[in-house]
């Protein structure tokens, strides 16, 4: 089965109702590639708005989410409350939420596989700091934070794995092509050894970090690199033309 190209755009904390609106208005106008799945993650609050206004035919995702069903958990948000507004997909382990809100490879884990056994599909981020990679750590530390994943998830299908080196995000320092192209085929053969064949030929391995309009087209022409996940382009119009970067 090939697999389908995937951009996703992770707004982050960023936007208000006016520039959400914009950023759906020109999606909702777009030609968008119909081989690309596009998938956008606003924060909470804008995630109904943007589901209701923006076209059918792309997803919505949260930025995060819980791994109990409901009750007494102050500020966090639950599986079926975003289903129940119409949200398939949520991010996990955004590096983000590794460095500053201290989610440990276990935590993200335990969230993914609730996600994914309670129907929602997860972009599962994982991705080494510059002392790592400058350590000659950076397969060492996906390959622990793939461990930790792989030691609760069992049903691989509701994954999308986003590699995120965390010294290429919000910096304008992409990875190189090949820096990026080895890394994703050392998760694939990670895949491949741990998991399944089946399982490395079918995930989709997202590149993350100071994608633009302008390095994409090189990028996607990578054997392992199956997407982006885009953070401050994706607030821009460029977004659509990563999304539209399979024609480049
Ligand atoms: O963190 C990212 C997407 O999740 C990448 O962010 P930038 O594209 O702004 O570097």
């Amino acid at each position: 089965m090939a697999r389908k190209f995937f951009v996703g755009g992770n707004f982050k904390m960023n936007g208000s109702i006016s520039s959400i609106k914009e950023i759906v208005d020109n999606l909702n106008k777009a030609e968008l590639d119909p081989n690309v799945e596009v998938v956008v993650s606003p924060s909470y609050l804008y995630l109904l708005l943007v589901r209701e206004s923006l076209r059918p035919g792309i997803e919505v995702a949260a930025q995060n989410v819980f791994d109990k069903p409901n009750g007494a958990f102050t500020g966090e948000i639950s599986v079926s409350q975003l289903k129940d507004s119409g949200i398939n997909w949520t991010i996990l382990g955004h590096s983000e939420r590794r460095t500053i809100l201290r989610e440990t490879d276990e935590v993200v884990a335990r969230k993914t596989k609730y996600a994914t056994e309670n129907g929602l599909s997860v972009i599962w981020c994982c991705g080494e700091s510059l002392e790592e990679r400058e350590a000659g750590k950076t397969i060492e530390v996906v390959s622990k934070q793939l461990a930790a994943l792989k030691a609760q998830i069992s049903d691989w299908s509701k994954i999308v794995i986003a590699y995120e080196p965390i010294w290429a995000i919000g910096t304008g320092k992409v990875a190189t092509t090949e820096q990026a192209q080895e890394v994703h085929k050392a998760i694939r053969e990670w895949l491949k050894t741990n998991v399944s064949d089946k399982v490395a030929e079918e995930t989709r391995i997202l590149y993350g970090g100071s994608v633009n309009e302008k390095n994409c087209g090189e990028l996607s022409k990578q054997p392992d690199i199956d997407g982006f996940l885009v953070g401050g382009a994706s607030l821009k119009p460029a977004f659509i033309d990563i999304v539209n970067c399979l024609k480049q």
